[in-house]
């Protein structure tokens, strides 16, 4: 993971951290309003949501059918479900377990492993805290790699139980990132071969970067005027997403406004990020998204953030690039990209954009009404 995420993660608010635990109302800092960066807590009544794709060739006829549904979710929504993924129930039980585990330590327990104010890993505040006047109901915490200086910093001993989880899960998810990217790929045409720094001297598809993120919100005592996780895009090629069965996380559709994503039991949730919306130059948006909270549940989302190798420059794919269709971002490593991420946020992939598109086409975040920070 580039060290650059740290500059999005620097909170310009007071580095006062709330334990949302035991807050019986909630603050004014917390309060958000529609004046507040273009916060909106409609939803909308329509019940269609983001598809549910099998993964499992066998429930598919063959693996075009799986490209077709794929294709057809990146276009239309940015994001889909999936089952069948091969991540086993009690993995993903026992990520859970860890998360909920770290989470309930002692606020000052925490704090041991706090993010430092240029660090890229440990417990915090929201990444996108900064760019917002109100405080979200939520706090998280980054691992890249081995969680094990933080785990030492936050159980002293026995912590060894909650390493080979974490270690366990980004392994799987290592894999099963990269099948979904080339599987995301597939359905645009492209191969193996289109794609030279993804893949290794035997064939086999190189390590990405990436960083897991455990997202916590508490039951909030108003729901109605607080935010979980405000409005983003992510800035990875894709986000492979864990959430408990409680709902809260919503994606954005233009003219349908922000629906929700309802927990399955078992699948995962897939977002289009900011670096495939480059990759397939415009052609599969990166999906804007936010979680809400709710009055007496408490929420435990697990995101897996996979980008490209770290020094690879991404840049449209040629083969999706031609005369009539010119290239519409300028090549960024993931590094580079975080930078211009923290400096302007959903203004970030216009700020890469090289030229207006012929068809009239706009980047995801450009929905209307819906801008954000
Ligand atoms: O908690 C959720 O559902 C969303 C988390 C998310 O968007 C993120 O970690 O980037
Ligand atoms: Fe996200």
């Amino acid at each position: 993971m580039p060290s650059r995420i740290s500059d999005s993660c620097r909170p310009h608010h007071s580095q006062k951290h709330f334990d949302l635990n035991s807050i019986k109302e909630l603050p004014e800092s917390h309060a958000w309003t529609s004046s507040n960066d273009h916060y909106t807590q409609e939803n909308s009544c329509n019940f269609e949501s983001i598809p549910v794709i099998d993964l499992d060739n066998n429930n598919n006829n063959n693996n075009n059918n799986i490209l077709d549904h794929i294709g057809h979710a990146c276009k239309k929504w940015g994001a889909f479900q999936i089952i069948n993924h091969s991540i086993s129930e009690k993995l993903l039980q026992d990520i859970e377990v860890a998360g909920k585990t770290l989470f309930s330590l002692p606020m000052q327990q925490k704090l041991k492993a706090a993010r430092s104010p240029d660090g890229v890993t440990g417990y915090g505040a929201a990444r996108i805290s900064s760019f917002f006047s109100k405080l979200m109901w939520f706090e998280g915490f980054t691992i890249v790699g081995s969680p094990i200086e933080h785990a030492r910093q936050l159980w002293l001993k026995d912590y060894n139980k909650f390493c080979e989880v974490i270690e366990e899960y980004e392994k799987e998810m290592e894999k099963l990132a990269g099948r979904l990217m080339w599987l995301i790929l597939g359905s645009l045409g492209i191969t193996k071969d289109d794609v030279k720094w993804a893949v290794g001297p035997k064939g086999e598809t190189k390590e990405g970067c990436a960083a897991l993120q455990l997202n916590s919100y508490p039951a909030c005592p108003d729901p109605g005027r607080a935010m979980g996780l405000a409005a983003h895009t992510d800035s990875t090629i894709l986000t492979i997403l864990h959430q408990n069965n409680t709902s809260g996380l919503q994606v954005y559709q233009e003219g349908n406004g922000w629906i929700t994503v309802p927990p399955i039991p078992g699948a995962l949730v897939v977002n289009i990020g900011d670096l495939l919306h480059i990759l397939s130059n415009g052609s599969y948006p990166s999906v804007l998204h936010r979680a809400v909270v709710n009055r007496t549940r408490y929420r435990l989302s697990v995101a897996y953030l996979y980008g490209p190798p770290s020094g690879v420059r991404v840049s449209p794919l040629s083969k999706l690039v031609d005369h009539r269709h010119p290239p519409l971002y300028r090549a960024v490593t993931w590094s580079e990209y975080l930078g211009t991420k923290a400096k302007y946020f959903d203004k970030a992939l216009s700020s890469v954009r090289l030229c207006v598109p012929l068809n009239g086409f706009t980047d995801a975040k450009d929905h209307k009404g819906v801008q954000v920070g």
